[in-house]
């Protein structure tokens, strides 16, 4: 039996699975194994700012007698160019080369053409048999204006992310733009899921020796949030034969997780399946209510270059399983897709909660909870309906309260474990006064 502490140290200290190229899309949210440098000049070419005219050189106004904008025609002749007929179409028109003396149309993402001064906007221009005038004053006739230089957001080589981040959905855009297709990076976690009981059913109202299922419905998401890939899903009897061939169907994931089946009975099939299979045991059962048959184990990968295949034994009791998944699941999720645990969340016992149920059985009671804001920072109210076998409190809660044997006092620091699968729900942490975190 793994103390509260040792089991999700262990879960938390398994070492991240190999970085490998994945397409951005896929990558989204993993951990970069490797910097990312500009694979080209970002932009690659000068190109234009605005909807408008790239402006040659101008020629000195002649025209003093029709120049549209002038007020003062006499001692401020406007410049002029000659507007050419060939303006871009779109952002990817290829524009020939300016002679003296002549503008082209361009729109916004334009490259600009060779002898470009700079760019006018369409407001600040106007076009009169041919002839193109800008207003007066305009800043727009500074050379270089409205012009995205090469390389202004990044040099060839320059970096762009570091190794270790995170890859966000921002991120894989940037990397996109630098010329990325695919990146090196930590994995998602594979997961298969494999739900037993010979008395679950999965619609309709529940017969005698029937109970609805709670896993499939609520682990695909819970585990897409913790940052593991559900690949496949399966449904199985009370049968031996049957969560074997699922544990060693090839090709295999990084882990398996399993619902029930974890104690002792005769219908209980995970323990001597993994000990057929000579799987390594590294957390037998914890020291936790509910949730103590948990167990966690490895079986090693044929060719030992893989790190072999994690299996994560949730119990069947439905809040006990959300429980095991909460405190071995997620901190293994995290260690494999080389993420850095989330920062421990603390608030204050709203009032005397009772420790281990038995005197002499030390173990934590995992409690769900909702937090609420108080003076000190955020306050933890426990839910009713909370037994091993219920699931009412936990639809409740926004976290699991780590209840310690010794029970808390009104006003004691409690850790707080977050619920999986709220992310759609989540409303940020309440509190009032700095928030309590250790
Ligand atoms: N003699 C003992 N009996 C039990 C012990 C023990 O130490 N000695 N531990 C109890 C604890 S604590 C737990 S938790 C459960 C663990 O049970 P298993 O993991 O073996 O799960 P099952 O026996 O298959 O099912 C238990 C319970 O959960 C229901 N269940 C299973 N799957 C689902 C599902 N997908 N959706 C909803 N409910 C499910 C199942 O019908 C049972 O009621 O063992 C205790 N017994
Ligand atoms: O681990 Mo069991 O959930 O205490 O009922």
């Amino acid at each position: 039996m793994a103390s509260f502490d040792q089991a999700r140290s262990t879960a938390a200290a398994q070492p991240a699975l190999p970085a490998e190229p994945l397409p951005l899309h896929q990558a989204t949210g993993c951990v970069l194994a490797g910097a990312l440098h500009a694979q080209l000049d970002v932009p690659h070419a000068a190109t234009s700012a605005m909807d408008g005219w790239a402006l040659g050189t101008p020629t000195p106004a002649l025209h003093q007698q029709n120049q549209p904008h002038s007020h003062d025609r006499q001692s401020h002749p406007a410049p002029s160019w000659r507007a050419r007929p060939d303006g871009a179409g779109g952002p990817g028109t290829l524009l020939a080369p300016l002679a003296e003396g002549e503008a082209v149309g361009v729109v916004t993402g334009s490259p600009v053409p060779a002898g470009t001064v700079s760019v006018l906007r369409s407001e600040r221009a106007q076009l009169q048999d041919g002839t193109l005038y800008a207003a007066e004053q305009t800043p727009d006739l500074e050379p270089g204006r409205n012009i995205r230089p090469v390389a202004v957001e990044a040099a060839a080589g320059d970096l762009i992310l570091p190794a270790g981040e995170r890859l966000t959905a921002a991120g894989a855009a940037a990397a996109a733009v630098a010329g990325y297709d695919t990146v090196q990076v930590i994995p998602r976690p594979r997961v298969r899921l494999i739900l037993t009981g010979s008395e679950v059913i999965t619609s309709g109202l529940p017969g005698p020796g029937e109970v609805r299922d709670v896993f499939g419905l609520a682990l695909p998401p819970m585990l897409q949030e913790a940052g593991a890939q559900v690949e496949d899903v399966h449904r199985i009897q009370d049968d031996p034969a049957a969560l074997r061939a699922l544990i060693d169907q090839q090709p295999a994931p990084d882990l398996i997780i399993t619902t029930g089946g974890t104690a002792a009975s005769r219908a209980d099939t995970l323990r001597p399946v993994l000990a057929e299979l000579d799987a390594e045991i590294l957390v037998s059962h914890v020291d936790m209510r509910p949730g103590h048959p948990a167990l966690l184990a490895r079986i090693p990968g044929a060719d030992r270059t893989r790190p072999g295949t994690y299996i994560l034994g949730l119990p069947g009791n439905p809040l006990a399983g959300f429980a095991a998944l909460t405190v071995l699941g997620l901190p293994l999720i995290i260690a494999l897709g080389g993420r850095r645990p989330p920062e421990p969340l603390q608030a204050q016992a709203a009032g005397e909660v009772s420790g281990a149920p038995r005197r002499g059985r030390g173990g934590v009671r995992l409690v769900p909870a909702r937090l609420s804001a108080g003076v000190g920072g955020p306050v933890v109210h426990l839910s009713e309906h909370t037994q091993a076998h219920m699931m009412r409190g936990l639809a409740q809660a926004e976290i699991f309260a780590v209840v310690p044997a010794e029970g808390l006092a009104a006003g004691d620091p409690t850790e707080c474990l977050e619920v999986l699968g709220r992310s759609d729900v989540r409303s940020p942490m309440p509190h009032s006064g700095p928030p309590r975190r250790s």
